[in-house]
């Protein structure tokens, strides 16, 4: 079995892949985020996630063969991607356009061992209820948003907003696991192994 490299430094990203007991090391894979003119959110996705997978491999040092996985998350809004908030305002905005509406969250993912890459990419639907500016302001001061594509955490805070969601849960999060899985098993990587394994592991 190969080892396993997960190129993110998204703690969710890391606790996600682990709640499906995969082995793997975290490596951080820095690139430039900027949509190109005229790219679709989904290439866009896919095109990070398998950026990120080419990065981290660029700073994985090991004699053993090994796999990457890169995963990209956006939150997408009448065809257009809204990153991740870069002040309060940007948050607000994005909350207000958010608000009481239906938008969709991509996640790519994506595997790479040696010239061999595969990726898919993940679409899931999420209705919010109104927000007002007052808990636009409130979210913001929580410090949550920061990081987060949208400016909110479905898996936190902002699960307040959520009244429904179609699709996967943890796609939103950053992680689509059953497509993850499904996508290791092609490179041989198992899912559900034991805790020790993985720690003999790495
Ligand atoms: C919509 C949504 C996004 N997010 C997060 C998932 C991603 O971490 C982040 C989107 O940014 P990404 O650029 O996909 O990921 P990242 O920069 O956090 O990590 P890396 O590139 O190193 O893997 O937003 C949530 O945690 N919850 C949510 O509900």
């Amino acid at each position: 079995m190969k080892r396993l490299y997960l190129a993110s430094g998204s703690p969710r990203r890391r606790e996600l892949l682990t709640q499906i007991g995969v082995a793997f090391c975290a490596v951080s894979a820095d690139i430039d985020e900027t949509p190109l003119a005229q790219e679709s959110p989904s290439a866009y996705v896919e095109r990070l996630a398998r950026g990120k997978a080419e990065a981290g491999r660029g700073v994985v040092v090991s004699d053993e063969p090994f796999c990457v996985l890169g995963a990209d998350t956006a939150v997408v809004l009448d065809g257009k991607i809204l990153g991740k908030p870069v002040d309060q305002a940007d948050a607000c905005a994005m909350l207000t356009m958010l608000s009481g509406c239906e938008h969709e969250v991509l996640t790519a993912i994506a595997v790479l061992d040696g010239g061999r890459c595969e990726s898919r990419v993940v679409t899931s639907r999420v209705r919010f209820r109104d927000i007002s500016r007052e808990e636009a302001a409130a979210y913001w001061a929580s410090g949550e948003p920061r990081d987060k594509a949208g400016g909110y955490g479905i898996q936190g805070l902002g699960a307040v907003f959520v009244a429904g969601l179609d699709g996967s849960y943890s796609a939103v999060v950053g992680l689509p696991l059953c497509e993850t899985a499904e996508l290791l098993g092609h490179f041989g990587i198992p899912c559900w192994q034991p805790r020790n394994a993985h720690q003999a592991t790495f």
